[in-house]
Parts: C-alpha cells; structure tokens; sequence
C-alpha cells in the first residue's frame, strides 16, 4: 500500500465520522452563509512579483515527522499575511499533518488573503466542508481520483465560486489535470512512494501545461533560491511549508521570499 493509499484510508474513516455529526443540508446552509470565495486566479494574474508565494500551515509530514507544534496558527498565518503572502495554505488532514479545520477556522479569522484547504479531497462533502469554513481553494490530488470523479470534483469546487488547485507529479497526470478542466496546476516535486524530493520534476512536467493555466510549484523550497530557480523554469506561484514553519521568524522568511521575486535584477549572480 503506497503513502497516499494509507493517507486517503483514514481519511475517508475521518469524514465518515463527520458526516455522521454534521449532514450536508447543515453544511451547504453553513456555505450559503459565506462571503463569496475570493477569485484566487485573478489575485494570481494580478501579482506584482514575478511569481507568488502559497505559504502553508504544517506541523508534521510523513517524510519529516514533526516540523513545529504551531500553537497558534491564526498568529502564523498573520505573520505569512504581513510577510506578503499572496495565499496561505492550511493542511487539514489530522492522522498524519498534525492539522485540522479548526486551525483552518483560526486561520480564516486571522487573515484575509486567499485560504487554500489542503487535504486529501475525496468526496464533494469535503468540498462543502471547505466553502462552509470559507475556503476559496481545495487542493485534489490526481493520483488518488478516477477521471470521472476528478472531473466532477473539479466542477463541484467551480460551481461554487471557488478554484481547485490540482495536483500532479507526472506529464500523464498533469494532462489529466489539464482534460478535467484544471485552471490552476500544482506541480508537486515530492515523489509520493518514495518522499523524496526532485525539483527538476517542475521543469519537465510544466512544458505539457497550457500558459492559459496558473502554474504553481510544490515542494523542496529552501529559501529564496529555490523560489527563483521555480520562477525561472515557469512558476506562476510556488507553495512552500517546511522552510517557513521551521524558520524562527516567519514574516521575515516569507518576505525575504516575496522580495526576491519583485527584484529579479538583482539576483542575477545566481543565473
Ligand atoms: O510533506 C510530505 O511528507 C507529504 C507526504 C505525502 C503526501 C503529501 C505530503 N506533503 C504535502 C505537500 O504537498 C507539502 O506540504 C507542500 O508541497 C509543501 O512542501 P514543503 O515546502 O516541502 O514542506
């Protein structure tokens, strides 16, 4: 059984918990009562930066185990904001992220930038899970979805006014992505069987994804570097967890980050 098998086989036990305590009706009228998701393709192709940054809330991964305990992700996210994130990214999934929609709920309240709900998307109940706790992006990850529930989940999460960002780690999947309707691509550079991390995987995968598409790279961001080295292969946005949770001053590293892709002249000792 791969990582994302065993990720997806707690997660759908998670959700059928949930159902049980909360119905879909309760949802969608918890969604009705929502300001409208933010139009994250237009904040992506209205940057004032070469490329945007996704800054991602994240206690632990399988690959690292713990990262940081992150008490208070509403005072992370708010340091993300003020660094000059364009997006932030809360992982949701509990057994092996550590997160939760309740940090996603602090996080809503704290900020106002666009929230991405980072999860293993599975059945549109999560998706109105998302809008009802104000989520304006879902992440759905090919590998774990047939073409036909790719496609619908993608329509669902348009339909109601927010955008999927769908993640791929190939060329056939990234066409997928692109056949199901995907506006906004993630290019993930972690290997989902192994864990490791290639970045190179961005630069051969991003030549099959329309320009028309927002391009985002997943994955392996040290530091300012690895932002540039993405932009220059492609990237519209990059998302980045592990570097920024890890960092002692998180507004400082998201806007060393920020700063790197508004002033590509003076960088260029790294071409
Ligand atoms: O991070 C993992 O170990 C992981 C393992 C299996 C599935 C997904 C995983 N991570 C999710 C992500 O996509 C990352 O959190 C995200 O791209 C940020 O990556 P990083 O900057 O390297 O923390």
């Amino acid at each position: 059984m791969s990582v994302l098998d065993e990720i997806v086989g707690g997660v759908r036990l998670d959700v059928a918990k949930r159902e049980a305590r909360v119905s879909l009706d309760e949802l969608k009228e918890r969604a009705e009562r929502r300001d409208s998701a933010i139009d994250v393709i237009a904040c992506f192709q209205q940057r004032d930066a070469v490329v945007s940054l996704i800054a991602e809330v994240k206690r632990r991964s399988p690959s690292k185990g713990a990262l940081a305990t992150i008490p208070d992700p509403a005072e992370l996210a708010r340091a993300y904001e003020a660094g000059g994130a364009t997006a932030i990214s809360v992982l949701t999934e509990q057994r092996h992220f550590g997160g939760s929609l309740q940090d996603f709920e602090a996080v809503r309240k704290a900020v106002d930038v666009p929230l991405l709900r980072k999860d293993f998307i599975v059945t549109p109940y999560q998706i109105w899970e998302a809008r009802a706790y104000g989520a304006d992006m879902v992440l759905l990850i090919v590998a774990a979805l047939d073409q036909v529930v790719l496609t619908s989940l993608i329509e669902r999460i348009h339909s109601l006014g927010m955008t999927a960002l769908v993640e791929v780690h190939d060329r056939v999947e990234a066409m997928r992505a692109v056949n199901a309707g995907a506006r906004l691509i993630g290019v993930n550079a972690r290997n989902l069987h192994t864990l490791d991390v290639d970045r190179s995987v961005f630069t051969d995968v991003v030549e099959v994804i329309p320009s028309s598409v927002i391009r985002v790279a997943e994955s392996g961001v040290r530091g300012p570097r690895d932002v540039w080295t993405y932009a220059k292969a492609g990237a519209d946005a990059v998302l980045v967890g592990e570097a920024l949770v890890r960092d002692g001053d998180p507004r400082k590293a998201v806007a060393d980050m920020v700063s790197i892709t508004k002033h590509p002249a003076t960088h260029q000792q790294w071409e």
